[in-house]
Order: C-alpha cells, then sequence, then structure tokens
C-alpha cells in the first residue's frame, strides 16, 4: 500500500519539486496545501502528471470571511484539510505559519516534519539564511547548514531527523552561500521524509 505524504508550502516550491522528483518507490505526495494563493509551489503539483491535489487556506481571509473565528480556528481548519488527505506523514517545505496546538492535537500520531535553513538551536523562525549570514561576515560562525526535525509547539526546537552543516566560503555573498545552502536543502528533505516513512512508528508521535 503506497504511503501518502502531504506537504505544506508558502512558496516558490523548490524543496516540494524536490520530493516531487524523487519519486519515492513507496509513497506519494497526495495533497499539496499552500498558505498563500500565489505559491508557485500549487503550480508545480498541477503541472505533474497526473496533478498532484491542491488546496488553499490563507490566514487573514479566513478570519475576515468568519468574524469571530480565531488563529486556533484556522489552524484546526489547516489540520481537517491535511487530515482529509489521509497522510502518513507531513512535510513543511517552506510552510511559513506557525501552528498552533489545534493543529498539533489533531494531527497526534501523524509525523509533521519541517525543513529549516539553520542548524539545530541556531537562527530559528524567519530570514535564518540572511541571520547566519550577517554572523559569519561578523566572524562570530564558520558555517550554517540546514535540517528537517520534527514539529513541536516551541517553532524550530522539534527533534532533529536530519542535519546537514554547509560551511562558508571566502568570498562568499549571499547569493552565492543560499546557492549551495538550498542544494543541501532539496537532498535533506528527500533523505529525511524517507528516514522517517521508513520507520513511521518511531516518528508518530
Ligand atoms: N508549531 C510549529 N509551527 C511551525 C514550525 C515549528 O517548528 N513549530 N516551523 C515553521 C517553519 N519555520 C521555520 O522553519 C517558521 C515559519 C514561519 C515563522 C513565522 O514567524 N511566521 C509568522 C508569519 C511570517 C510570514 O507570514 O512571513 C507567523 O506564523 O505568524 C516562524 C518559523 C512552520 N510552523
Ligand atoms: N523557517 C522556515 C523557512 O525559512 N523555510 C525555508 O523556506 C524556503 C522555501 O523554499 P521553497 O518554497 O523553494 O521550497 C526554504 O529555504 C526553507 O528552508
Amino acid at each position: 500500500m503506497s504511503k501518502r505524504i502531504v506537504v505544506l508550502i508558502s512558496g516558490s516550491g523548490t524543496n516540494l519539486q524536490a520530493l516531487i522528483d524523487a519519486n519515492f518507490s513507496d509513497a506519494s505526495i497526495c495533497l499539496v496545501l499552500s498558505n498563500r494563493k500565489a505559491a508557485y509551489g500549487l503550480e508545480r503539483a498541477r503541472s505533474c502528471s497526473p496533478p498532484i491535489p491542491t488546496a488553499y487556506l490563507a490566514l487573514q481571509p479566513y478570519l475576515k470571511s468568519l468574524p469571530g473565528h480565531t488563529r486556533s480556528d484556522y489552524d484546526a481548519e489547516i489540520a481537517k484539510l491535511v487530515l482529509e488527505a489521509k497522510p502518513d506523514v507531513v512535510v513543511l517545505a517552506g510552510w511559513m505559519h506557525v501552528l498552533g496546538e489545534s493543529f498539533l492535537d489533531l494531527l497526534k500520531g501523524v509525523p509533521v516534519i519541517n525543513l529549516h535553513p539553520a542548524l539545530p538551536g541556531e537562527f530559528d523562525g524567519t530570514h535564518s539564511i540572511e541571520r547566519a549570514f550577517e554572523a559569519w561576515k561578523k566572524g562570530e560562525t564558520t558555517r550554517s547548514g540546514c535540517m528537517v526535525h520534527r514539529v513541536v509547539k516551541e517553532v524550530d526546537r522539534g527533534a532533529p531527523v536530519l542535519v546537514r552543516e554547509v560551511p562558508f566560503q571566502e568570498g562568499d555573498t549571499l547569493e552565492s552561500f543560499e546557492t549551495r545552502l538550498h542544494a543541501a536543502e532539496w537532498e535533506v528533505i528527500v533523505e529525511a521524509t524517507r528516514t522517517v516513512l521508513a520507520d513511521l512508528k518511531a516518528f508518530a508521535t
């Protein structure tokens, strides 16, 4: 029975594309969900043959359309969309929304993992690459990296599944470092997803 992967995105979807191109032998992407309508990752899913089902739900339009509803209600709605796809694993691949307990409680028992462009305990949150680059320029570090970690309430603090260091090189610009880091991400997200798929029971909290 083919295992089911749900991928959450917010942007260009190059990491989603890496998962699509991985052609997992025992799994397939059954839903791509975005919180941004213009996310090119939705087009990547629609362009597959056969197309991967997509869904879109943004926070602000949701709140505007349902007065009295909260961010927690939105997170629960996201969870319901995800669960309707019957996932074995959920991958946050550039999903730029912090998920609250209403999401995490509903997803109990389903591994949820996140790709983060920094090393454990460093540069949590957003703009991680830029912040690491500035730290290197100040002589505060010689490397950054990327990781896939389990998603818990505390942002980017879940147990790492896979970590990859990416050293800075003399003469690096932000763009040259980003190029190397994104290439590392495309490998790490596939390898980490394969690891979770291979031992779902171990990762199902
Ligand atoms: N409960 C968790 N939710 C999410 C995690 C997590 O570890 N636990 N990881 C993030 C992904 N991420 C970093 O890897 C991250 C994404 C976005 C933000 C953030 O501050 N988002 C703001 C909105 C920012 C924007 O819209 O540009 C917000 O949610 O209000 C922090 C970390 C995904 N979710
Ligand atoms: N904190 C989360 C975060 O910064 N995620 C980052 O968003 C980018 C998404 O790229 P993509 O849309 O091309 O896959 C990736 O670099 C990913 O690490």
